[in-house]
């Protein structure tokens, strides 16, 4: 008996102790022990307002005047309780806020009837009616408030929870706050979630997997983003659809002859952003480790991102794979300067590299870098060694890793397995960016990425089920999407080949230095890619605008390209005016400061004019003038300017804007000078030297 009326409203029932015991007198005192606590408002209905009426009638109730003013006092008195009562029993849940209003409404009630017994007194009609009726009613309606209490736990908000909230509760993050889940209409489902007192972020990581399963997505479905600069906050992701299981397309660059460090599309993430990386542009290079089972998607990944790569200018790509070499890299080959598929070839890469390493460091030191950047006369480079513990020993790739980052040389690493046998730890350290597709076991994910990554849930244990599947780290990517899966862009054999091809025009070949510093390892290599000074046949090329055009790509009139293009036009035009127009030649002259609503200022009588004629010099000499100004330029390795820097020189040459830029083309025709994109010019040799 005692249990039953203790027990706390949230103790389970327990169907063992609690069940009716056996025999008349047992069973109606257990009826009893039920129903005590439920008696004490009918006692206090039909006790206390008699007593209390009786009371105040026997005190005040015998003249008129003093009966009036006590019910008067009364009156005022239940005002002011009905008033403190509604006040004491605020709440926010609707428990709560039902129980407020009956006890207001109780006190009310009581209170209108003891003013009334004062003068009436409690016993005659219809006092007496009101109380039998009035305190029933009361009795029975506290009655039905102990039923529901115990039924549920008033001091719980459990009705404002939203349904991801319950779900955190059930898997034990009870004071867990969820708010508004918000779909974003791809699949993805985002709420925004923050920590009680005492709990951390690794409390709702480790509760991640029952939370997928509460959910009923895969353990990858579920992860958390966490709020870099508040550790008690997060958001939830839960994908809920996988808008990716159809495929994704292969994503083209946006235009022909971007520079190494522009940002590279290679596929979607799970809620439909596009999964960028920009390796070149990142604060470090990051090397990069490409992890996954047999048919996970790596190959497939290569071939989109060293497509995109091999359209770039001041790129040049060594693709070591002694594995499967041309049978998975053969249709995109001519984009690879050096295609290394046979082991002694790339011994002896990867003797030569360290050498070529030091030249770089040498020229970039000469050129004021700290690390490459398209400044720079030195190419971007990829190293993009398959298999690599099959390829080279951890000692020497550890060193090269070290070194190669700065020289703005990217190597990445492709493996089916990365552990600890394969990959030394100094060489796993030194691979700062990681693809990790598809791995067997959960625990093999976390050789590829970091830690935080894996318990905010991002584990990739579908194997090779789900082809093409990944999650990806460094190399530029913002950390909230460290843990989001994407998919690779699927290619089409035809149109990267077509891509490709359409891309020799941009690339540069290998820069002299460095071609120079790998000796005769280079200069003899058994492939040869394509370049703009290697460039494909014409029917190969012709072939290629086909694809390309049949796959409704035309990568010079997109859009954006356009509009890009247009600018950079305008800009050059605009340079090239101004700098034809010299400097303000006397800055602190009279006239400096007058404008066209200024008056001018008086011209002194004998002040005289005279104009000193300027020889136009011949052509051969107008032409000396621009091409020593180049020449200096080179020997201060400044390898790169505008036309419009040019302009002083075509003006003390007495020349024009026409002239300037028919000699620019001619330069450009001798291969002297390069016209890149955005109006420059990349000085290619000296024009003194004759050809
Ligand atoms: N992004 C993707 N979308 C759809 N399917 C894909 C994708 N990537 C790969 N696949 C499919 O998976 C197959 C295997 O992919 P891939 O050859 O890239 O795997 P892999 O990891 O390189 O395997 P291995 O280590 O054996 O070379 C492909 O032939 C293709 O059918």
């Amino acid at each position: 008996m005692a249990r039953t009326a203790t027990r706390s409203p949230r103790q389970p029932v327990n169907t063992s102790t609690d069940l009716v015991p056996v025999g008349r007198g047992g069973f109606i005192s257990h009826l009893a022990g039920k129903a005590m606590p439920y008696t004490s408002p009918w006692i206090g209905a039909y006790t206390l307002p008699p007593m209390a009426g009786f009371a105040t009638n026997q005190m005040w109730g015998d003249s008129a005047l003093s009966a009036g003013l006590a019910s008067a006092g009364l009156g005022v008195a239940g005002v002011v309780l009905s008033a403190v009562t509604w006040h004491a029993a605020g709440g926010s849940n609707k428990f709560r806020r039902y129980r407020r209003t009956q006890a207001t409404a109780s006190v009310a009630a009581g209170m209108g009837w003891l003013t009334c017994a004062t003068a009436a007194g409690p016993f005659g009609s219809p006092m007496i009616d009101l109380w039998l009726l009035g305190g029933g009613v009361f009795a029975a309606s506290w009655n039905i408030r102990q039923l529901m209490r115990n039924a549920h736990d008033e001091t719980e908000p459990v009705e404002e929870k939203n349904s991801l909230g319950k779900i955190a509760e059930a898997i034990g993050l009870e004071k867990l706050t969820v708010k508004s889940a918000k779909g974003n209409g791809k699949g993805m489902v985002q709420a925004p979630i923050e920590l009680a007192a005492g709990q951390t972020m690794d409390d709702v990581q480790a509760a991640l997997p029952k939370l997928a399963a509460a959910m009923q997505v895969p353990t990858s479905g579920a992860t958390i983003a966490r709020n870099q600069e508040n550790a008690g906050r997060g958001t939830l992701n839960i994908r809920v659809a996988d808008l990716l299981k159809d495929g994704v397309q292969f994503i083209p660059p946006v235009r022909l002859g971007q520079l190494p460090n522009e940002p590279i599309p290679l596929g979607l993430y799970a809620d439909g952003e596009t999964f960028i990386i920009n390796p070149f542009d990142a604060d470090i290079l990051q090397h990069l480790l490409v992890m996954g089972v047999t048919g996970a998607g790596k190959s497939e990944f290569a071939r989109g991102l060293i497509a995109h790569l091999a359209t770039r200018r001041k790129m040049t790509i060594f693709l070591a794979d002694c594995s499967k070499g041309r049978q998975s890299m053969g249709h995109i080959a001519d984009g690879v300067d050096w295609f290394l598929t046979d082991g002694r070839e790339v011994k002896h890469l990867l003797k030569a590299l360290p050498g070529a390493i030091k030249v770089r460091g040498d020229v970039l030191a000469d050129e004021g870098l700290d690390q490459w950047t398209p400044k720079s006369s030195l190419n971007a480079m990829v190293l993009w060694l398959e298999e690599a513990a099959d390829l080279a020993d951890f000692s020497e790739l550890d060193r090269i890793a070290r070194a190669a980052r700065s020289v703005g040389i990217w190597l990445v690493v492709s493996l089916q397995r990365a552990t600890w046998t394969n990959v030394s730890t100094d060489v796993r350290a030194n691979l700062q960016a990681s693809a990790c597709f598809g791995v067997d076991e959960a625990g093999d994910a976390g050789f590829g990425l970091p830690d935080r990554v894996i318990e905010a849930g991002a584990v990739p244990d579908w194997g090779s089920d789900r082809p093409g599947y990944a999650f990806a780290t460094g190399m530029g990517i913002d950390q909230s999407r460290w843990a989001m899966e994407w998919r690779s862009g699927l290619t089409d054999r035809a149109y990267l080949a077509a891509l490709v091809a359409a891309g020799a025009e941009h690339r540069d070949p290998l820069d002299e230095a460095t071609a120079t510093a790998l000796g005769a390892a280079y200069a003899q290599r058994a492939h040869r890619g394509t370049n703009r000074l290697n460039p494909a046949p014409t029917g190969q090329l012709a072939t290629a605008a086909h694809v390309l055009e049949e796959a409704g790509a035309d990568l010079t009139t997109l859009p954006s390209a356009q509009e890009e293009a247009i600018t950079v036009e305008i800009e050059d035009a605009y340079s090239e005016v101004m700098g034809l127009i010299p400097n303000d030649p006397e800055p602190d002259a009279d006239y400096s400061g007058i404008d066209l609503d200024g008056s001018l200022p008086e011209v002194p009588a004998d002040a005289g004019m005279q104009f000193e004629r300027r020889d136009r010099l011949g052509t051969a000499e107008a032409r000396q003038v621009i091409h020593e100004q180049i020449d200096q330029w080179l020997q201060a390795r400044q390898l790169t300017f505008q036309p419009a820097d040019l302009g002083p020189a075509a003006v003390s040459a007495g020349r024009g804007k026409p002239w300037l830029q028919g000699e620019l083309k001619r330069l450009v025709t001798e291969g002297v000078l390069r016209r890149d994109g955005y109006g420059e010019y990349t000085i290619l040799q000296s024009p003194l030297i004759p050809a």
